[in-house]
Parts: structure tokens; C-alpha cells; sequence
């Protein structure tokens, strides 16, 4: 058995608006998907996530289109569950050119679909164990372009490379269409308040996307978060807390327009704000999930611990490093 893991992230700035190029700043987090991968003799592919619903559950099946796994859960569940590991698979039997079968277990601290990078998480983590079980090591990077072929597919050509570069790199990560790249960010008080929901990734990109087609305001929006990206990697640099947080605000408020925030994660951004955070916004997808706020003080947390809509509050610390071998 070989076993890796990978980190979650927060955006600081630029969800959304990095998919259609412009820049954006997530952070990884301490927060790890962890990935154990078993050669089998067939071509078969097992797969038992734990967390993926409230008792976990395991499938095996060939693959392809007429071997449907035999499970007693629902098909979409089972689907968003293979579509990233399926994918993640195809890559390592495409680098390694062997149609190998595997048994594959998954344990994650990320919460599924809240914007916190579980998809690149499991998949960075897979690639990594897979491909070293077959005796082949991949440098972060070329994992990171794997992991992003891996989402583009699994999101219906709609992603960016930041969750899957961010998660295989570790740190703070800067990324501009295919330039990806890492930045130094000083140490930052992350506070996350996750509502205990989940969003569709696909669905809410698609969403933006419509609105961008349809509106030259829209587009013209996705561009001002460029804008306030490009701003927010000078207050990175200075270390600025005061003006990152006013910059989120402004993000959020963007991302709001855009149609992906929801009651309870603009509940907890309001709560965060009075609370005295230097600022808030919600994190990835959106719809449903994290906000990140900036407080050094124990204030926003607490303040989010009783925020109806809040289901959990943590601090999150900035993982230096990204995808690691599990001795
Ligand atoms: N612990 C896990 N086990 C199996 N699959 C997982 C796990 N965590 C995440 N995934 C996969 O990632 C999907 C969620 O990804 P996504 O919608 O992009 O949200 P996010 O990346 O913000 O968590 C899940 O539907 C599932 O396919
Ligand atoms: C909305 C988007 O910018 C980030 C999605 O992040 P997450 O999967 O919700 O953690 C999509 C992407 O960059 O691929
Ligand atoms: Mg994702």
C-alpha cells in the first residue's frame, strides 16, 4: 500500500475570475486529504471513501460505460464520488502506459463541496500514491497539470489550475491562466465558519458563466476581481491585514453580485465583519460552505460559534507543504 496526502486551500482572492483568466491568490491549509492506493492483479478499480456520505461506502466495478458499480446509493452520489478518482486513475495509466487495476481508500479532514479543495486534494493525493506504487516518483508540478486535467474533465471543461497547483505545492500560491507560480504571503490569522452545506462546483461555475454571456456588467465584474486581485498581491507583499481585508470585503461583494454567495455564508461574512475581522468573503464555488475572515483575535471565531447558519468553526493554518509521501 502507498500512501500520500495533499492539503486543502482557502481563496484569499480571484475564485471565479481565475477561470477565465484572470489572476488568482489561494493559501493551502493544514487541513489533508489522504490517499492509500493497493495494485490489484485485474483492472479493476475499488474505491472506499470514507466521508463521502454519512457511513461511507465502497464500490467496485471494471469500469466503462456498461459496468455500473453495484451499490445501494444513489447514482449521482456515486458518480460525483468516481468522476474525480476515475479521473485521477486515467492519468496515472496514461504517464505510466500500464492498465493497472487498484484498490484505492480515501480519509479526508476537508469537508466535501465548501469550497475548501477536497476534489484537488483527493486527486492530487491519488495521483502522487498511484504513480509511486507503480514505481514511477512525478514532481509536484506535473502532478498539479495532471490533477488540473483530472477537474477540467470531471467540471465539464470549466477550472482552473489554482485548487489542484495550490494543493500540490503548498503554500501561497499565485495563478494566471496556465502561469502558476509560488508567492510568499506573511503568516495570516485565517478563521474559517463552515455552514455545514456544500455547493455544485459545476453548476455555480456554469452559473457565472451564463451571467458573463449574457451581461457586459457581468464580465465587466469578473474583470474588477482582477483588479482587486492585482491590488491584494500588493497588500499581501506589505503585509498589509488592514487593506487584505478590505479587499476581501470587496471580493465577497463582487462574488455576491455574481450570484454564488448564499444567506447563511453572507450571514457568516456579517458576522465575521462585526465581529471586528479585517475582513471576510466566502471561499471556492460558493453557494453553500466556507467563508475565510482575517482576526488575529479569538472575536470571529467565537462571534461565528453562535451564528445560526454556522455549523463550524476553525483556525486554519497555512500548509507549507503540498502533496507528501505517508511512511
Ligand atoms: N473524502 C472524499 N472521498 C471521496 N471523494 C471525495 C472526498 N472529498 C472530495 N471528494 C470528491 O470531490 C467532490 C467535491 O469537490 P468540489 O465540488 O470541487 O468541492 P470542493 O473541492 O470545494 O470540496 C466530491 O463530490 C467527491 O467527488
Ligand atoms: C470556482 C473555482 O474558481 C474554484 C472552485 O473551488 P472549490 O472546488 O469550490 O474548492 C473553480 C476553479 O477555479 O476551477
Ligand atoms: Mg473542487
Amino acid at each position: 500500500m502507498t500512501r500520500s496526502s495533499a492539503p486543502g486551500k482557502v481563496y484569499l482572492f480571484g475564485e471565479h475570475a481565475v477561470v477565465y483568466g484572470e489572476p488568482a491568490v489561494p493559501c493551502a491549509i493544514e487541513r489533508r486529504a489522504r490517499v492509500g492506493v493497493q495494485r490489484r492483479d485485474d483492472e479493476k478499480l475499488r474505491v472506499h471513501a470514507e466521508d463521502l456520505s454519512l457511513d461511507g461506502f465502497t464500490v467496485e466495478y471494471g469500469g466503462g460505460a456498461d459496468q455500473q458499480p453495484d451499490v445501494d446509493v444513489s447514482e449521482s452520489l456515486v458518480s460525483a464520488a468516481m468522476g474525480y478518482v476515475d479521473g485521477a486513475i486515467e492519468q496515472v495509466r496514461d504517464v505510466t502506459g500500464e492498465d493497472a487495476g487498484f484498490d484505492v481508500t480515501i480519509e479526508s479532514d476537508i469537508p466535501l463541496g465548501a469550497g475548501l479543495g477536497s476534489s484537488a486534494a483527493v486527486v492530487v493525493a491519488a495521483i502522487d500514491a498511484a504513480t509511486r506504487e507503480l514505481g514511477v516518483t512525478l514532481e509536484p508540478t506535473e502532478i498539479a497539470e495532471r490533477a488540473f486535467q483530472t477537474e477540467y474533465e470531471v467540471q465539464d471543461g470549466q477550472a482552473s489550475r489554482a485548487d489542484t497547483f495550490c494543493s500540490a505545492t503548498g503554500g501561497a500560491v499565485r495563478v494566471e491562466g496556465d502561469d502558476c507560480r509560488s508567492t510568499e504571503a506573511p503568516d495570516l490569522p485565517l478563521v474559517i465558519g463552515f455552514d455545514g452545506g456544500a455547493g455544485d462546483t459545476g453548476e455555480l461555475v456554469s452559473g457565472v458563466r451564463s451571467l458573463r454571456e449574457e451581461y457586459t456588467f457581468a464580465s465587466d465584474t469578473v474583470e474588477a476581481i482582477g483588479d482587486v486581485v492585482r491590488n491584494g498581491e500588493d497588500a499581501l507583499a506589505a503585509g498589509d491585514f488592514e487593506e487584505l481585508g478590505r479587499l476581501m470585503n470587496f471580493n465577497h461583494g463582487l462574488l455576491s453580485a455574481l450570484g454564488v454567495s448564499s444567506r447563511s455564508l453572507d450571514s457568516m461574512v456579517w458576522a465575521a465583519r462585526d465581529a471586528g475581522a479585517y475582513g471576510a468573503k466566502l471561499t471556492g464555488a460558493g453557494g453553500g460552505g466556507c467563508i475565510v475572515a482575517l482576526d488575529p483575535s479569538d472575536e470571529t471565531e467565537t462571534a461565528l460559534s453562535y451564528t445560526p447558519g454556522c455549523e463550524e468553526t476553525f483556525r486554519a493554518e497555512l500548509a507549507e507543504e503540498g502533496v507528501r509521501r505517508i511512511e
